[in-house]
């Protein structure tokens, strides 16, 4: 069982993308390559944020290539976190679950246990303003959770912290998303990430997104491209 991506083609201004690859069900992937690759591209076709030309999506063998973004089976963390101010941690984390948050005792308990999981147990009535920058990541990684979707989207998540606390939050992330047995893409300028957490590594290069190859064999004997972006 696997995400396919079948002759997938589509546009944006003048930047032309192409993909064609297969993810199998459950794996860790990094997205490695240039700026303005198409690495978001990618994740944005993926969330169904773009429409495609020509080509398909298929999940488990269902094609989502027309489905709207809220019935495909995809959560996305984005590098900025997308947490609203004025809404406390626990109501951003229950926005994962119903927008009108409208939350049930059980929902609410799903919510407060996502929280224990990502180390904010207590602080669920908090604004995200007052939380440090790791805690607002731990916030964004628990709405991820409560929305339960077997495919995790994440475009350079934790870049805004230090390298340490990153890559704590690498580690926290791939622990509960593993967990799950989540399929997770995770886009990144550092191979170190790829190495850290992700068995295969899809390389986008020039608008194109290439099949996920072995990480470690990739960067070993980095194709050209790479090469050049690697420095
Ligand atoms: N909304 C948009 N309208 C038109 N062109 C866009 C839009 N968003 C992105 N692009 C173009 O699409 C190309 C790919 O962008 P994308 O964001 O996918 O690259 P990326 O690999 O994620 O880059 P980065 O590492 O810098 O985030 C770029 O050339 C960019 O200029």
């Amino acid at each position: 069982m696997a995400l396919t991506i079948e002759g997938l083609r589509l546009r944006q201004e003048g930047f032309g993308f192409a993909a064609d690859l297969e993810v199998t069900e459950g794996a860790r992937v990094a997205v490695i390559g240039p700026s303005g690759a198409g690495k978001s591209t990618l994740l944005a076709a993926i969330a169904g944020f773009l429409a495609p030309e020509s080509g398909r999506i298929l999940w488990q063998g269902r094609d989502i290539t027309h489905a709207p973004p809220g019935a495909r089976p995809v959560a996305i963390l984005f590098q900025d976190n997308n947490l609203f101010p004025h809404l406390s941690v626990a109501q951003n984390v229950g926005l994962g679950i119903r927008p009108d948050l409208k939350l049930s005792a059980a929902q609410r308990a799903q919510v407060e246990d996502a929280l224990e999981r990502v180390g904010l147990a207590g602080m669920g009535a908090r604004r995200p303003g007052t939380l440090s920058g790791g805690q607002q990541s731990r916030a964004a990684l628990a709405r991820v959770l409560v929305q339960d979707r077997p495919v995790v989207l994440l475009d350079e998540p934790f870049s805004a912290l230090g390298p340490a606390l990153r890559n704590e939050m690498l580690d926290l992330m791939a622990t509960l998303l593993g967990g799950t047995g989540a399929t997770l893409l995770l886009v990144s300028h550092d191979p170190a990430d790829a190495r850290r957490i992700a068995e295969q590594t899809i390389l986008v290069a020039e608008g194109v997104a290439h099949p996920p190859r072995e990480t470690g064999a990739l960067f070993d004997d980095p194709p050209e491209v790479l090469r050049d972006y690697l420095g």
